[in-house]
């Protein structure tokens, strides 16, 4: 029954709190790390509404401090797959008929959950259980998935304003109707937010989920669902499996009612998930929409009239946040003769500041990598780097796995553009920098252009307008998110809306319209309010009658 146009308020992006000594925020974040430090989590599944366990029981520990146990959670396999499946089809005409402002209001109340209530023990989440410092958390966790809740609500309604017009005596609609199936969210572990919006954007739009978290997320997407349960979402409309990613294949991609995927994660993952989808399109009833937003070789171009001091400033942060953990993280670095040795100088005076260490010590500007895995291959990258006489490690390079998996940001100077690290995605806290020569701008703009099947960051750094315009058109397809004078990392929903294409993935812009058209299959409706009864069309009487 609809009686009424609800309208909501145009979001503002969540305010940032800073943690800083002695502040409020500070104190209640501490508290809530401590409380979780103390307490051992026993997570289960949730399928259907209901909490589920099986015999495999799994320990997470943080990955800074590997002897500590933070929690358990059960790992379930096909049955439980199966189980999700038909609780998401089950729970899925309701859903679909709740009217919006019914749906809209369960994101809007855990957008305010996270907002209050719940911001520093899911922040504390966030911080132990991937190892984000407490800035890290607070933009990810909170302000991220707050706003992504938030901006969706708001972009959702204006597609529901979108209408055809109508010709007199007719009325045309559109319905904007969820997918025919459930849909499958399969999310990374490096942002909460992002694991918090793969499922969510999609069930806004009227469709149920089965939702397969990173097993290096599971400790804050437990408070992801435990929120949106508390924010009244129904049984089975989002259903939370922890199982190993080809058996969950497995089973979804061979089941008729599979809609489509919502997917952030590696280029690789996603481009098996594609094949196994296009070799089983005989089995689905719809054309799934395959959604994924995938890995990064970021660029940072410098220009020779570029600022010293802002470049350094871009690279130390672009590529070491989060121990350069996002697919945004600056990880290939041009530097112009001219100024090359004094924008060295600056970073590595900024990386030797670094603190690296545990997030409870809030001194640490670098934490540890996810996980063992993760680790040994970015050390891998750094062994070949000091056993390559083409190239030169120039800060850190050194790692230790005893207590956490703690690896120095490392940056590599090279002269071959080509070399390995220019050309492939490390996902850790390492930086490759090759020195042009500064009157050959041009020809090193191609060369970042063609270096790497990445498309997803990039930044041009310069004073100079004719070179930043230069930059902007020769790079046009280098990047979905393009940064002038600014490191290429830190998108905020609503301000810039983040993807990109190529091996990056299908640039559906998450946070964005663009994003929630893919969950949504639009029906039109004309009306004829006075039909024709005679076929014939004024043209065909005849002259001489
Ligand atoms: N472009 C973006 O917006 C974006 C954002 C965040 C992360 N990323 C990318 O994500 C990657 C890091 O995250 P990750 O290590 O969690 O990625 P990943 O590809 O290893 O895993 C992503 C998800 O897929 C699951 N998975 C892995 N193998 C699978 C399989 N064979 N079948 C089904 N599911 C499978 C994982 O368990 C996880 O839930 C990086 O490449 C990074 O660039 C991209
Ligand atoms: N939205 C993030 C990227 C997410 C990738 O890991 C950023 O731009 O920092």
């Amino acid at each position: 029954m609809n009686l009424g146009y609800f309208n909501y308020p145009q979001p503002a992006n969540e305010p940032v709190q800073h943690y800083a000594p002695g502040s409020p925020e500070r104190a209640a974040l501490k508290k809530a790390l401590s409380d979780a430090r103390q307490t051992t989590l026993d997570i289960p599944m949730v399928i259907g509404g209901e909490f589920v366990k099986t015999a495999k029981k799994v320990s997470i520990h943080p990955p800074h401090e590997i002897g500590h146990t933070l929690g358990h959670y059960y790992e379930g396999g096909e049955q439980e797959i199966n189980a999700a499946i038909d609780a998401a089809l089950q729970a899925k005409e309701s859903w679909e008929n709740m009217s919006w402002e019914d749906r809209a209001g369960i994101f809007l109340k855990t957008a305010d959950l996270i907002a209050t209530k719940y911001r520093y023990q899911f922040n504390a989440a966030t911080m132990l259980g991937q190892s984000k410092n407490a800035y890290q958390a607070e933009i990810d966790s909170a302000c991220e998935l707050i706003d992504f809740l938030r901006y969706n609500v708001h972009f959702l309604s204006e597609i529901y304003r979108q209408q055809p017009v109508s010709s007199p005596g007719v009325h045309n609609r559109t319905e904007w109707r969820a997918l025919e199936g459930f849909v499958l969210a399969l999310t990374p572990f490096n942002f909460t937010a992002i694991a918090g919006n793969l499922p969510t954007s999609a069930a806004m739009c009227g469709n149920t989920v089965v939702w397969k978290v990173s097993n290096t997320q599971v400790y804050s997407a437990s408070w992801i669902m435990k929120i949106l349960m508390e924010a009244g979402l129904p049984a089975g409309v989002i259903n939370l499996v922890f199982v190993p990613g080809s058996t969950l294949g497995k089973v979804v991609f061979s089941h008729p009612d599979f809609a489509g995927i919502h997917f952030t994660g590696s280029s690789g993952v996603f481009n098996e998930i594609w094949k196994t989808i296009g070799a089983n399109m005989q089995v689905y009833k719809t054309y799934p929409r395959i959604v994924g937003e995938t890995g990064g070789k970021d660029f940072v171009m410098v220009h020779k009239s570029a600022d010293v001091a802002v470049t350094a400033t871009a690279l130390a942060r672009g590529a070491f946040e989060f121990q350069g953990q996002k697919c945004s993280a600056a990880s290939r670095a041009y530097l112009p003769s001219n100024i090359a040795e004094d924008i060295k100088a600056k970073l590595l005076e900024m990386v030797q500041s670094f603190k690296m260490g545990g997030v409870e010590d809030f001194g640490n500007f670098i934490n540890a990598v996810i996980d063992e895995k993760s680790f040994d291959k970015i050390a891998a990258y750094i062994d070949s780097a000091s056993n390559d006489e083409k190239v030169k490690i120039i800060a850190g390079g050194k790692y230790d796995k005893s207590k956490g998996y703690f690896i120095e940001p490392t940056i590599i100077e090279t002269s071959d553009p080509e070399y390995v690290t220019m050309c492939e995605e490390i996902f850790g806290p390492v930086l490759t920098i090759y020195v042009y020569d500064a009157d050959k701008f041009e020809e090193t703009l191609k060369l970042v252009n063609g270096t790497s099947p990445y498309a997803l960051t990039g930044s041009i750094i310069a004073r100079d307008r004719d070179a930043i315009a230069l930059a902007t058109s020769k790079l046009r397809h280098a990047a979905g998110n393009f940064y002038i004078n600014d490191k290429p990392t830190g998108a905020v929903v609503g301000q810039q809306p983040f993807g990109g294409a190529r091996a990056s993935g299908t640039n559906d812009k998450a946070g964005s319209m663009i994003n929630l058209y893919r969950w949504l299959s639009a029906r039109t409706i004309k009306e004829t309010f006075d039909p024709p009864v005679d076929y014939g069309y004024p043209f065909l009487a005849s002259d001489e009658a």
